[in-house]
């Protein structure tokens, strides 16, 4: 009896392997390589998963291994292919742009009247809509980052960047050494609270302010919080939860902004006042005003980023407003901060970098932001910046249809997923001369026109791509700027010598705090 039962078991347990992963031979039976996945967690996440290695390793890892344009690689049980030619990369992100709409994994939470207010909140958000509603919401907001609204931001901008140039005196003046993380996330929150959210964050202020703390508190990584989310995905689970009252969204910190952005509207709105930040343009969406693009330059990333084609008015409600000027703090703080602190880490390492762009500097006392626009070293370095350490080391579509990938002749099935691998490309000795070198000259003008346009991917590219790049530029090019005009930045004891990258962090930032020293430059 027993041994029957065993065999049984056994038998169940073979079949039940055998039946989840049958697919994991996919792309092997298309003739395509592919990276052997393990079971459960396929190729593309056991070892990041499992703390052995960071995204940014693993894909660069695989990048290396191939020769092809793409390569089969599996999430858990599902088939992903991953380009590593940037032809490819333009005919899915931009040519083909209608068959990958949204992200993969892309999932429309539940808008049942179950769900609950912050749920609501997290599923209106740009980065979380789908498909037609998110076309609708996306050409909405689109104007609102167009280099007309720029110069107004920059303003606002240069505010924040005053406490940031006086914070690093007083450690130059003690003559102590500082973490370049804890600094720019500080410029970053500021600026972006400032920029969209209309408050003063008071990051620079010795004890942490409420919105300060709230805001660290949307950035939980807490073993309980990932629980929360990955039970989220599944199908209906929202729905429960939400009959149950439990909300899935950091509920508490989720509503302490609701209530921030929800006063700063209703106090606008009472006093006139208008300060031509975020708030003030989605105040006017609602009001159904227009707002004019007034772009006449746009380069090749804002073409390719235009929606093409008819695209419906957008229902613009007070929840949809709290819900994508949160939006902005969420995908524009760690980006931003962890982007700019390499980039100070490495002038720093770097004295001739630091000696050209400081020459370059020198010959503005207060810039406008037209003189931002042409500083061609600092937008080098800024550039540099972005490639050594992109924050998105791959960016991903699911298929909508069957589909079927010109040029390479692979078959996409509809739900599958195709992931750019930026990492790669962009340490690839092909496209950039010396990949593992931070090189600003990699972005001189003959060699930036002698690559190909599709070969440096920070912000992704496409309709999809990132909304607030032109802001995160203008953060990043300020702080740099005004760092260096002020100060001589310095290696110190307990500056890393070696970059690595935190397995742990799902962005690219330094396994080592980047501590450096300032001197008041004379
Ligand atoms: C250095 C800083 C930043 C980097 C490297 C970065 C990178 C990215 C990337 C790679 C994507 C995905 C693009 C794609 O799928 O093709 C993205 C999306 C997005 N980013 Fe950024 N970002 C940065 C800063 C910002 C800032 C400052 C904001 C807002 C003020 C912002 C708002 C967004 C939003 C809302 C999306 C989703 C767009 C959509 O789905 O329509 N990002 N970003």
């Amino acid at each position: 009896m027993w041994l029957e039962i065993l065999c049984v078991s056994v038998v169940s347990l073979w079949a039940l392997y055998w039946y989840l992963t049958k697919d994991y031979k996919h792309w092997t039976n298309l003739g395509i390589a592919q990276d052997e996945p393990s079971f459960p967690w396929g190729s593309l996440l056991g070892e990041v998963i499992k703390g052995k290695k960071s995204s940014a390793e693993l894909l660069r890892d695989q990048y290396d291994r191939y020769n092809t344009k793409a390569y089969g690689g599996y999430i858990f049980l599902k088939p992903i292919l991953v380009i590593r030619d940037p032809e490819l990369a333009k005919i899915v992100l931009v040519r083909d742009f209608n068959n990958f709409v949204d992200r993969s994994g892309s999932i429309t939470r539940d808008r049942s009247k179950h769900s609950t207010l912050t749920d609501k909140i997290w599923s209106r958000q740009l980065t979380t809509l789908v498909g037609d509603e998110w076309k609708c919401i996306r050409s909405t907001l689109s104007p609102i980052f167009t280099s007309g609204k720029m110069k107004v931001m920059f303003s606002l901008m240069k505010v924040v960047s005053n406490e940031f140039v006086d914070v690093i005196r007083k450690y130059s003046d003690e003559e102590k050494a500082f973490d370049l993380k804890d600094l720019c996330g500080r410029f970053t929150m500021d600026s972006i609270s400032s920029c969209a959210i209309g408050v003063n964050a008071g990051s620079f202020h010795e004890d942490e302010t409420a919105f300060v703390k709230n805001a660290k508190g949307l950035f939980d990584r807490s073993i309980l919080a990932m629980l929360f989310y990955v039970l989220s995905l599944i199908p209906g689970v929202n729905d429960l939860f939400g009959r149950l009252g439990i909300s899935v969204s950091r509920p508490q910190e989720t509503k302490f902004f609701y209530n921030v952005i929800k006063a700063t509207v209703e106090a606008r709105q009472k006093s006139g006042e208008k300060r031509n930040d975020v708030i003030d343009l989605m105040i006017r969406i609602m009001k159904e005003e227009e707002i004019a693009a007034q772009d006449e330059d746009l380069d090749q990333f804002e073409n390719d980023a235009k929606l093409k084609g008819p695209v419906k008015k957008a229902e613009f409600d007070e929840l949809t407003m709290i819900a994508n000027a949160m939006v902005m703090l969420l995908a524009g703080y760690e980006t931003t901060a962890t982007t700019m602190a390499w980039a100070l880490f490495e002038i720093t390492r770097d004295a001739k970098i630091q000696k050209k762009l400081a020459e370059e500097i020198q010959q503005f006392d207060d810039p406008s932001y037209a003189d931002f626009m042409n500083m061609p070293y600092l937008d080098c370095v800024v550039n540099e910046s972005l490639r050594k350490y992109p924050q998105a080391t791959a960016i991903s579509r699911g298929s909508q249809s069957n589909y079927v990938l010109e040029d390479v002749n692979i078959p996409i099935r509809q739900g599958h997923d195709v992931y750019v691998n930026v990492i790669g490309i962009h340490y690839d000795p092909q496209y950039y001369a010396t990949p593992y070198e931070f090189n600003p000259d990699h972005f001189t003008r003959e060699a930036k026109a002698a690559r190909h346009p599709y070969a440096f991917l920070p912000f992704g590219h496409g309709p999809r791509a990132c909304i607030g790049m032109r802001f995160a530029i203008l953060e990043l090019k300020i702080a740099l700027f005004y760092a260096v005009q002020n100060f001589e930045l310095l290696k110190c004891e307990q500056t890393p010598d070696v970059v690595e990258f935190d397995p742990k962090s799902g962005f690219t930032s330094s396994k080592h705090p980047l501590i450096i020293k300032a001197c008041l430059r004379t």
